[in-house]
């Protein structure tokens, strides 16, 4: 049985989406709210400034027990002492990652195209990221809107852990559980919210009780 996967409310986190809030703060709002996985993205930060930032908040969310993922780059990973990472198909593949990173926890792989799922780096992937669900501003090079039908086909079709990601919020969270992923990713449902910490348990409550 695959589904070996304790995470609930995934919080996707970068400076610029804090609009100027300190993004360390944000992210303990949003930890002591009910976030239980959280993913360092930054697109556009150089190496040093990425790792910087990935240390401070692996720091802060090692006394609250809450994993970190990064997102794209294996040796920010590999030098923060990062649980594990997220890739994408323009990213190493997670075949890669498992082979250049035997310490590995957790490697999430995003599905963008049905196709994906009967191919062979599937099998190296802790989790699929469900990419994306609903069309959203954050993240605009995206392919395929699965909606709520395509989580559910998804579903049928693989027993890894779904983490769904895209334009996902307290309105429509509750039917994205239903329709059979596992995880909520959020980026600016908890990083753009006037109160992160409320936001982020309105999330988990309906996530517990859809
Ligand atoms: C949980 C989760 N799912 C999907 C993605 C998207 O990853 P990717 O397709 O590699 O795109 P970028 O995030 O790198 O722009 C994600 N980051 N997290
Ligand atoms: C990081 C990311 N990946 C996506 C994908 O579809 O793979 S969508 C996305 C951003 C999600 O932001 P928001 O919660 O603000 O819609
Ligand atoms: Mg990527």
């Amino acid at each position: 049985m695959e589904r070996q996967f304790p995470y609930k409310l995934y919080l996707v986190i970068s400076e610029e989406a804090c609009y100027g809030r300190d993004m360390l703060w944000v992210a303990e709002q949003a930890v002591k709210g009910g976030v239980d996985l959280v993913q360092i993205r930054e697109k556009n930060k150089n190496y040093s400034d990425f790792l910087e930032s990935s240390l401070r908040l692996k720091e802060m969310l090692d006394s609250y027990s809450v994993p970190l993922i990064v997102n794209d780059n294996p040796v920010v990973a590999v030098n923060c002492n990062a649980h594990g990472i997220h890739v994408g198909n323009s990213d190493i593949p997670p075949s890669e990652i498992k082979k250049k990173w035997p310490g590995c926890n957790m490697i999430g792989y995003s599905v963008e195209y049905m196709e994906q799922l009967s191919g062979t780096e599937i099998e190296f992937s802790d989790y699929l990221g469900v990419s994306p669900v609903f069309s959203t501003p954050t993240k605009t090079d995206t392919v395929t809107e699965w909606g709520l039908k395509g989580v559910e086909q998804i579903r049928t079709l693989t027993d890894k852990p779904l983490v769904a990601i895209g334009g996902i919020n307290q309105f429509n969270a509750k039917q994205v559980i239903q329709a059979g992923a596992d995880c909520l990713a959020v980026v600016s449902a908890i990083c753009a919210a006037d109160n992160p910490a409320k936001a982020a348990e309105t999330l988990r409550n309906l996530i517990e009780t859809a």
